[in-house]
């Protein structure tokens, strides 16, 4: 494509150069530049992109995109924008054929619950006979082929490229989680969502947002892009979890058709006769798109509004009520939420994601109620984030398990004794000493856990669920909280059999 046809796509405040070059390829980081390239260059949170053009030009970019005019070789072209992040994502959808354009693109936003959300949809989806793209925390899916992540939502061009071979390998719908940093760092700017689904909003991410009002603008402005005009004859949809406090907003914000679903507050779609036992949740959903028994596999209240936002979604796209039922019913689990790990012991371990204070409430009191022993929980809080969460987060563990564990999460850049002593705040004004202990080394906390567990008892361990690692200082070391609750569980048979 040549810059010319490409920079269509953007207001161009000043510019120079050749615009007759054809571009082989976009991208905003100067180490990933070929020859051929168009390097657009963002002033970041670490660093500022304009200091790397002079390596993305020895790299061999013939174009550049930049907030303030640098002075260039006469032989690269460039365009100065007000916003190179928003140029970015426009610029991308662009090069890759704006892909949204041609698919049916369903976004999940909200504080927890996206990605039990869109793995739902998206089982749903391939049981009605379309061939599905997902995108989300654990992995990016075409069709059945999984590609690793390293983010929730990718960066603009690489979601564009992605979509792009989503068209090329025959995928109709796509089903995304839209995180609140993508929304606010512009990277869905070049989407066009014809559905958008709002899970729930509470405390998280306050180190990036600086408040739970501009949380919340940043998710907003998902169902803000209902309003735009689209051209796929799709009529656009927002389906909104009603108990959410914030609602109202999202409906106020929305463009299209709003369906809302719930438990509590009046809904178009609503759960009754909820039942929560340690295999799964069976329930009645009711309402305006149609009645079905359910007996989902996923336990907990909270995977009753996972439920039933993605059967309000896959309903409101015209997907047959039986074909629904029969796919969530299917669903076995979601890799690291309220997964079981079984070795053959006499209690139970559970591996869950749960790494803010509306998450770990959840399965605490969804575990509490199908305890029959005691409540060990094991967990941490994430280093370089929100800080709010830490004492929160001890005061419920505290409210609801028997006994626990504190460790570390991720620690990045932070010292580990730091974030728990955060914790130990919340922990403290509750309970005695001896009902809790600090363990920093994640896997000697996994092991205490399992060595203390007897007959019924029910071990939590929260924060890391899917993860394959744990990043200590910049470093990702391989850990997955699954494997070590089983090596736990065995070497303590080895030295019972001793
Ligand atoms: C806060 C945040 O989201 N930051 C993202 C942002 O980083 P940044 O703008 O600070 O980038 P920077 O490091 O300052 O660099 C500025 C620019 O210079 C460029 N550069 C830099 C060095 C170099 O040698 N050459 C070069 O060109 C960079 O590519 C970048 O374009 O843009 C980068 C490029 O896309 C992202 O990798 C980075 O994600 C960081 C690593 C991150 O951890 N993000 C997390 C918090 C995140 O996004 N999480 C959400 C999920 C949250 C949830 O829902 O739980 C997600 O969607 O994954
Ligand atoms: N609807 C829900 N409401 C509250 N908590 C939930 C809900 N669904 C899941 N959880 C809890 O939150 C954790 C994360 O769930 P999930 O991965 O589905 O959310 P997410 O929004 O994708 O999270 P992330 O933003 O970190 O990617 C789960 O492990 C569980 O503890
Ligand atoms: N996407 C979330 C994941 C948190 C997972 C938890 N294990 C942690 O490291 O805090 C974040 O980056 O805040
Ligand atoms: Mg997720």
């Amino acid at each position: 494509m040549l810059l010319r046809e490409l920079l269509e796509a953007v207001d161009i405040r000043a510019a120079g150069g050749n615009h007759d070059v054809r571009l082989k390829g976009i991208t905003y980081d100067s180490r990933k530049v070929r020859p051929g390239f168009l390097f657009v260059s963002i002033k970041g949170f670490k660093s500022d992109g304009h200091d790397y053009v002079g390596q993305a030009i020895k790299r061999g970019a013939v174009a550049v995109v930049m907030e303030r005019e640098l002075e260039l070789p006469p032989d690269i072209a460039w365009a100065v924008v007000q916003d190179t992040r928003h140029a970015l994502a426009l610029l991308s959808a662009r090069f890759f054929g704006d892909p949204s354009k041609q698919l049916k693109m369903i976004g999940v936003t909200g504080t927890n619950g996206k990605t039990t959300t869109t793995s739902l949809i998206s089982s749903i989806l391939s049981s009605s006979g379309e061939k599905v793209g997902l995108i989300g925390t654990v992995h990016n899916r075409i069709g059945a082929r999984i590609i690793p992540v390293s983010h929730t939502t990718p960066e603009s061009t690489d979601l564009q490229e992605l979509l792009g071979k989503m068209i090329v390998e025959g995928v109709g719908a796509c089903v995304m989680e839209v995180s609140s940093h993508a929304l606010a760092l512009n990277r869905v700017d070049g989407c066009e969502f014809d559905m958008a689904v709002f899970t729930n909003l509470t405390q998280d991410h306050l180190d990036f947002h600086q408040s739970m009002e501009d949380y919340l603008e940043a998710k907003l402005k998902l169902f803000k892009s209902l309003n735009l005009p689209g051209d796929k004859g799709i009529i656009k949809c927002a389906v909104i979890n009603a108990d959410d406090p914030a609602a109202e907003r999202f409906a106020q914000a929305a463009g299209g058709l709003i369906y809302t679903f719930g438990v509590k507050n009046t809904a178009d779609v609503y759960a009754t006769e909820i039942n929560v036992n340690a295999r799964g949740v069976s329930f009645n959903i009711g309402g305006k798109l149609g009645s079905c028994q359910l007996n989902l596999h996923l336990t907990g209240l909270f995977n009753v509004y996972n439920a039933l936002g993605a059967f309000t979604a896959a309903a409101a796209l015209g997907v047959p009520q039986e074909i629904i039922k029969d796919a969530l019913e299917n669903v076995q689990g979601v890799p690291g939420r309220f997964e079981q790990v079984d070795a053959g012991q006499d209690f139970t371990v559970i591996v869950d994601y749960a790494h803010t204070p509306d998450g770990l409430e959840n399965i605490l009191k969804t575990a509490r109620q199908l305890t029959r022993g005691r409540l060990i929980t094991v967990y941490g809080c994430g280093g370089d984030r929100d800080r709010g969460k830490r004492p929160m987060m001890g005061s419920i563990a505290a409210k609801y398990s028997d006994f626990q564990i504190i460790t570390s999460d991720n620690p990045r850049t932070e010292n580990p004794a730091i974030i728990i002593q955060g914790i130990i705040e919340g922990v403290l004004p509750l309970v005695q000493k001896e009902n809790y202990l600090v363990e920093q080394d994640r896997r000697k906390a996994i092991g205490l856990a399992i060595s203390m567990a007897r007959k019924d008892d029910v071990v939590i361990i929260a924060g890391k669920g899917h993860e394959d690692y744990q990043i200590i200082g910049t470093e990702k070391f391989p850990f997955d909280d699954r494997r070590e609750a089983v090596l736990a569980i065995k070497e303590l048979r080895g030295d019972k059999m001793d």
